[in-house]
């Protein structure tokens, strides 16, 4: 039974939406980079990477993914990155995705922007034009750095805002409060730009709050602490905000003991609208399709399950309408769901 429906869910067509292309990078390609680069790297070989990725929170990670970031300097290097993971894209069948990237963690490296977004958006079109994925770009704000810096990633990112749908917030949370970031994201919501923030993935509920009351969010990256507050439950259910849930993100970085535990089929039955995400595929030990198969593995999730975490992907992509509706006619076709 569970092979059938990991069969299934392995074939039906589906979307990313909460995917940090820098927690993209392999071992393998940080070690070539670092070569390309002549960048030091404080590990001998490959495993050696893999066997430093036992994270007790959020910040263990950080350090690692800031310093893993140092690899990536020329256009080539984000294209090669990008280009990899949209590879991966192709083998689980994603056929949207929706990627953040840090431009702080770059800009502070001396990196130009232009590097940076040329080689993340080059890859993005040949993907399109080669096999048809289609993509969002999202650009994060640090925030553990301040506002004066995010206003100065937002300039930096002004010749390419065409190109950027949306803007996110990610890094540690616990300290850095959304409404730490109030001026920032009430200027990119002027500009037009669509507003996501990680929040509730190891902040209180009222981190949560704050991003929908004070940012305006139209997405919440994680959430899950959402649940520890029934009125807040009942508000995202109400305003129907998609929750870019992680789950084996989740479980690497301790917000859940064991996947057993995850919140997910109780975020379902509560009427949110939970998705399934990779967040650093690299760095977590899976893609898109890992996490949908460690679900089915630990929790008792049923075809009607699945057939509604993919749904809710779809409905809450930015995505182009007629793409969206005939992405969901293959999905109910999968799954024979009659109109
Ligand atoms: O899971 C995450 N949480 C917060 N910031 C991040 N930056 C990359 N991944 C993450
Ligand atoms: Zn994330």
């Amino acid at each position: 039974m569970t092979s059938a429906l990991k069969a299934l869910v392995s074939a039906a067509p589906k979307v990313e939406l909460h995917l940090h292309i820098e927690g993209s990078l392999e071992p393998e390609l940080m070690f070539a980079l670092a070569q390309r680069n002549g960048v030091a790297l404080p590990y001998k070989r490959v495993e050696d990477v893999r066997a430093a990725y036992q994270f007790s929170n959020l910040q263990e990670f950080l350090d690692l993914y800031y310093q893993g970031m140092s690899v990536l300097q020329t256009e080539q290097d984000y294209y090669d990155l990008t280009m990899a993971y949209l590879q991966r894209c192709q083998q689980d069948n994603v056929v949207h995705t929706e990627i953040m990237f840090d431009p702080q963690g770059h800009l502070e490296r001396g990196i130009a922007f232009a590097t940076v977004f040329n080689g993340i958006s080059g890859a993005l079109l040949d993907a399109e034009r080669q096999w048809g994925l289609s993509h969002r770009l999202i650009m994060s704000f640090l925030r553990h750095l301040s506002e004066e810096s995010a206003f100065a990633a937002l300039a930096e990112a002004e010749p390419f805002l065409k190109h950027i749908h949306a803007v996110g917030l990610d890094s540690s949370e616990m300290g850095h409060p959304p409404e730490k970031f109030a001026r920032v994201f009430a200027r990119c919501r002027e500009l037009g730009l669509k507003i996501t923030a990680h929040a509730g993935e190891e902040g209180p509920p009222a981190y949560v709050w704050q991003a929908i009351d004070t940012l305006q969010v139209d997405r919440i990256d994680h959430g899950n602490r959402s649940l520890e507050d029934d009125a807040l439950v009942q508000e995202l259910v109400k305003r129907k905000l998609t929750l870019t849930v992680c789950p084996l993100s989740n479980l690497k970085l301790c917000v859940v003991p064991s996947l057993t535990q995850h919140p997910m089929l109780d975020m379902l039955k509560q009427g949110l609208k939970a998705t399934v995400n990779s967040d650093d595929p690299a760095y977590f030990g899976g893609y898109v399709n890992d996490n949908y198969h460690a679900l089915i593995d630990h929790l008792p999730l049923t075809h009607s399950h699945l057939y509604d975490l993919l749904r809710n992907g779809f409905d809450g992509a930015w995505m182009d309408d007629k793409q969206r509706q005939q992405h969901i006619r293959t999905l109910d076709q999968a799954f024979s769901v009659r109109c």
